[in-house]
């Protein structure tokens, strides 16, 4: 169920059940390079610990440039990107990536597996670029027990958690192996670029399920962005991107 209406650029920030603001931004501006340049504008965007948005809007609209500068992937020219009380707009690349891998876990479109690594090794990669995030699986039995257990409740078959490669997989394991990864460690911010767009409709929404859970167990925060409008009763909030930002071409 929709919580409340969609909001414009000027409400107050929206706040989920109590939670404080993870994501605070105000006066972005950012522009592709190009010979017909995109250039995206935010001018004010929050978002309450716990929520789970659906981000929708046309392609080509922005939607993957937002999620880029929410995730510290790109650099906005102006403004400021506030996560967990950090101004990731003032990192450098190499701040901004330790901060991704300590705070997102990213379901990416073409989920970016590595393809001759085994399913558990996919999975575990994020450890080794966060403490925080090995810290919180060593608390719950270690790494390889925490991979396991995420797998299994995603749908994994035991036999291929170990043994099977990446690129043996189907498209919808693939998926669930993606999603293990972003939730290993439990990151504070859950992102995910169209998961669904590849699955019918029964299996999109036995992922759901199995994501929701866990991103409820793990008090994470999600965004999530699909085309398929029909998801939006699942969300606390929906929002087209162009309540959020404005999206223009070419000089400015
Ligand atoms: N890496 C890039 N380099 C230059 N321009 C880019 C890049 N990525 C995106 N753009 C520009 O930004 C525009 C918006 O793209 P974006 O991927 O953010 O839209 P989207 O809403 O996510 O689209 P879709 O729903 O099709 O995935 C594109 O039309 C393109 O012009």
């Amino acid at each position: 169920m929709i919580a409340s209406p969609l909001p414009s650029t000027e409400d107050k920030p929206r706040r989920h059940e109590g939670g404080a603001d993870i994501v605070r931004i105000g006066g972005v501006q950012f522009t592709w390079p190009g010979r017909n340049p995109f250039t995206l504008a935010i001018d004010g965007f929050s978002l309450a610990k716990g929520e789970r948005l659906l981000l929708i809007g046309p392609s080509g609209s922005g939607k993957s440039t937002f999620l880029s500068l929410l995730a510290g992937i790109a650099k906005p020219d102006a403004g400021k990107i506030d996560v967990l009380g950090c101004d990731i707009a003032r990192l450098d690349g190499a701040a901004r990536d330790r901060f991704r891998a300590e705070h997102y876990g990213i379901i990416f479109q073409m989920f970016n597996l590595l393809p001759y690594a085994s399913v558990i090794d996919n999975v575990l990669l994020p450890l080794s670029f966060s403490p925080s995030r090995k810290k919180r699986a060593e608390a719950r039995g270690g790494g390889r027990t925490e991979a396991a257990r995420l797998l299994g409740n995603l749908g994994i078959e035991p036999s291929l958690i170990e043994s099977g490669s990446a690129a043996s997989l189907s498209v919808g394991q693939q998926q669930r192996v993606a999603a293990a990864r972003a939730l290993i460690g439990s990151p504070e911010i859950v992102i995910a670029d169209e998961p669904t767009s590849s699955l019918d409709r029964n299996r999109q929404q036995a992922f759901l399920d199995l994501l929701f859970a866990e991103v409820e167990a793990a008090g994470a925060t999600l965004i999530m962005v699909s085309h398929d409008e029909s998801l939006a009763g699942r969300f606390s909030r929906v929002a087209d991107l162009a309540e959020i930002a404005q999206a223009s071409r070419g000089g400015r």
